[in-house]
């Protein structure tokens, strides 16, 4: 299995402004755009990397966070492997907003278990000297909602970008190790009259 490249895909999800296509440019191109403009729709790059020894492809699905875009950006949900869920620390409501893209992404991917699902949250534009989110309240709200990792990025400094995809991966890669191992742990018998197998999931 570890020889073969896999391909994931991840979505970056937040309000408009908080830096997804910043993020996913800075980890795809290496360039930073400061007058970048607002995403209609979505829009998609890959990039290979390596982690932990395993070869993936990562296809970075990024989005509109403006409201209007939503009918857009909702139908690209589905067969999301990690959401990145992303605000900005200098904009408060982008962070309050977090839980409502959480929702979102629940609904429209059709996740089965939400409880299970990777997500990661970015906290955006750490170089920027006034923040209105601290790095405590963005923890504990990581803690509260799912134990989610929480990094902060900084796309216009290349701070913690390709720290976040990577861990977007190994997110990802947790929850399929999880299930092979309860898959193996199900494995079927023939010859006992009991069941073999834990019920690990
Ligand atoms: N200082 C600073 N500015 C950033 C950073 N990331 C993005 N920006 C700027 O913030 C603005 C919005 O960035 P975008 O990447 O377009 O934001 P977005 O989340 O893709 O926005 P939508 O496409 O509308 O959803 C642009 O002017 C960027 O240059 C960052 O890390 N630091
Ligand atoms: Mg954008």
């Amino acid at each position: 299995m570890s020889g073969k490249s896999l391909l994931l895909k991840v979505i970056l999800l937040g309000d408009g402004g908080v830096g997804k296509s910043s993020l996913m440019n800075r980890y795809v191109t290496n360039k930073f755009d400061s007058q970048a403009f607002h995403t209609i729709g979505v829009e998609f790059l890959n990039r290979d990397l390596e982690v932990d020894g395993r070869f993936v492809t990562l296809q970075i699905w990024d989005t509109a966070g403006q409201e209007r875009f939503k009918s857009l950006r909702t139908p690209f949900y589905r067969g999301a492997d990690c959401c990145l869920l992303t605000f900005s620390v200098d904009d408060r409501q982008s962070f309050e907003n977090l839980s409502n893209w959480q929702k979102e992404f629940v609904y429209y991917a059709d996740v089965k278990d939400p409880e299970h699902f990777p997500f990661v949250v970015l906290g955006n534009k750490i170089d920027k000297l006034e923040r209105q989110v601290r790095t405590e309240e963005a923890q504990a709200w990581c803690m509260e909602n799912g134990n989610y990792p929480y990094l902060e990025t900084s796309a216009k400094d290349d701070t913690n970008v390709a720290v976040a995809f990577e861990e977007a991966v190994r997110q990802v890669l947790a929850v399929e190790e999880q299930l092979e191992h309860c898959m193996l742990g199900h494995t079927i018998d023939l010859h006992s009259s009991s069941k073999s197998g834990s019920s690990c999931c």
